[in-house]
């Protein structure tokens, strides 16, 4: 694991024992997974809005920000359902080198129903 996301995974680790009024972290595990939830969702459409401005304009500062607010959160979101990041770093890993066009061709053939 990279270690920007070791060091943050554990400082998201040690906050479930941390107060809320001390901490963002605490006070988005008190508040809960609907919470969470939202902070995600809220910072991918901020990240989708800085992408599209950034196109335009070529300036790359506000998606970088944005992008790291949305990866923070997915963070927390993982953290809060005691997922280790790891196993998504697994997964893309296991992905790696397996075409996007062949494994939805695979899925397709064995689940003709599926659309996405
Ligand atoms: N990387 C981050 C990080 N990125 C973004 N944020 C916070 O995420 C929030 C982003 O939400 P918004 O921009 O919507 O700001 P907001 O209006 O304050 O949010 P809401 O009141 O709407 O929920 C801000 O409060 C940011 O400060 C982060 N807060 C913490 N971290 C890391 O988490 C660690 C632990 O943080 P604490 O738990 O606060 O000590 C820190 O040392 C950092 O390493």
């Amino acid at each position: 694991m990279s270690d920007t996301i070791k060091r943050i995974t554990q400082v998201l680790e040690e906050r479930k024992q941390a107060s809320p009024e001390s901490s963002y972290v605490a006070s988005l595990y008190q508040k809960g997974i609907n919470k969470i939830l939202e902070k995600v969702g809220e910072e991918a459409t901020e990240t989708i809005i800085a992408a599209k401005d950034a196109a335009v304009s070529g300036t790359h500062d506000d998606v970088i920000y944005e992008t790291a607010d949305l990866w923070f959160h997915s963070l927390v979101m993982l953290s809060s359902l005691n997922i280790d990041p790891q196993q998504v770093l697994d997964e893309l890993d296991r992905r790696f080198g397996l075409s996007g066009l062949e494994e939805k061709a695979a899925r397709t053939k064995n689940n003709p129903t599926s659309s996405s």
